[in-house]
């Protein structure tokens, strides 16, 4: 057994216990930590914590006590919390065989960090580059898998996704054109726009106080793109309970994952096009939404006003700004909203409309260590849908067009 550490973010520990070998000595050092002797099992830690708050926790340090008693490992940093154990959805380390941890480690060994350090910089100037990029994964990955497809501009035989109705308000191309502007400077067609994407979003979630989601890479780049595809499959904000887990499971999602990815809605802005309807005319009855808690109706209300039409406006998903969006509200306060009738889309709302849903409203609601593990694995698992690896696919020069 193997115990990894990688400290590329400050604020972030992360430990990574691969299965081989029992090892014996101690096998790293960290912050004058040894870690020894460890046995069997295969542990992925992901904390957001800095090392005095996990030793302050009462949750933290019953773990790390169980862990030096199970296993006589002295630790003095650790974890919280995926949980103890392989829970079913976890990444292992055989999950996404087509792509690798670190793919570009000999192509462009810098790629991962050019692309971390501008996203941060856009982000410095304007924080709303989060959920930008993360909506833009959404997109692309749920039509025909993380290819880029959505990047291609609609030039030749290319029936660009952004054509389609469901993205016409999406934000954030500029974003991946210039990171990819920049590797080209020093890795030309090397970093697919798949694998950007997938990573400049990663980067805008922990900027956003979102969880921190380790991704392999090595996608490559589709040579189509899907409008049609796309006008059908991406869900409307009116859709049906029903439907959104029809179309999530058909790409392998349950309903704890469906629920956790739902709480990328604590970030970002919504037009008032998208619930107007809700407010005023729900269904053709004349009447609001009966979901909508009566005072927050009056709020929603006075922000979208119908006469004259307002649906350009745009208000935050969660009304909040990106210090209040911190690591202890990222995702709590959208679920403890929606248990309130709190919801600002329909399909928001719709999470407390069904059991199955419900459930996992109630327990990201009051556990946000739960909510923050399911977000990061389920991210992992929707940047890695149907990906493209060779002989299929290509690597783009510019993202919004295929290489011919
Ligand atoms: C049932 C599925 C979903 C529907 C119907 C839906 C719909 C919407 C709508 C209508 C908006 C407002 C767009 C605007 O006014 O410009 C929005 C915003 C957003 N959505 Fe979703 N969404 C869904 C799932 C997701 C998922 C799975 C993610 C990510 C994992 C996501 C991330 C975001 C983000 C971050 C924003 C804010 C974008 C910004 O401020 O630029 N959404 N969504
Ligand atoms: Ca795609």
């Amino acid at each position: 057994m193997e115990l990894e550490i990688d400290l590329t973010y400050p604020h972030i520990i992360r430990i990574l216990v691969l299965e081989s070998e029992l090892v014996t000595r101690p096998v790293v050092r960290f912050q004058q930590t040894i870690f020894s002797t460890l046995q069997s099992r295969h542990f992925y830690f992901i904390t957001s914590k800095t090392l005095s708050e996990l030793r302050s926790e009462p949750a933290t340090r019953a773990i790390m006590w169980e862990l030096a008693r199970k296993w006589s490992v002295l630790l003095v940093a650790v974890c919280v919390v995926l949980s103890l154990g392989n829970h079913k959805g976890e990444p292992g380390k055989d999950d996404y065989p087509f792509l690798e941890y670190d793919f570009y480690r000999d192509s462009c060994p810098q790629a991962e960090k050019i692309i971390r350090t501008t996203v941060r910089d856009l982000f410095n100037v304007r924080p709303n580059v989060a959920p930008q990029l993360l909506r833009l994964v959404f997109h692309d990955c749920f039509i025909q898998g993380c290819d880029a497809s959505l990047l291609l501009d609609a030039i030749d035989e290319i029936d660009s996704e952004k054509d389609a109705p469901p993205n016409h308000s999406l934000k954030g191309f500029h974003l991946i054109h210039t990171i990819k502007s920049k590797l080209e400077e020093v890795c030309p067609v090397t970093v697919s726009c798949a694998d950007i994407l997938a990573l400049a979003a990663r980067e805008g979630v922990v900027l956003a106080g979102g969880p921190f989601y380790r991704l392999k890479t090595g996608r490559r780049d589709s040579k189509l793109a899907f409008r049609e595809i796309a006008s059908y499959e991406l869900p409307s904000p009116d859709t049906s309970i029903s439907f959104i887990r029809e179309s999530f499971s058909k790409r392998g999602f349950d309903e704890r994952e469906i629920v956790s990815l739902l709480g990328a809605h604590t970030i970002g802005g919504v037009h008032c096009k998208f619930f107007e309807n809700r407010l005023y005319d729900y269904l053709g009855t004349g009447r609001p939404d009966p979901s909508i808690e009566p005072e927050f109706l009056d709020v929603m209300r006075s922000r979208c006003r119908l006469k004259p039409s307002n649906s350009s406006t745009v208000m935050g998903l969660m009304a909040m700004n990106y210090e209040q969006a911190s690591q202890s509200s990222f995702g709590t306060q959208y679920f403890q909203s929606l248990q309130l009738g709190r919801g600002i889309l329909h399909v928001d709302q719709q999470l407390m409309s069904c059991e199955g849903t419900r459930r996992w409203v109630h327990a990201y609601a009051a556990d946000r260590y739960l909510f923050r593990k399911n977000f990061a694995l389920s991210m992992t698992k929707l940047s890695s849908l149907h990906v493209l690896t060779p002989p299929l696919g290509q690597i783009r020069h510019n993202c919004s067009r295929i290489v011919v």
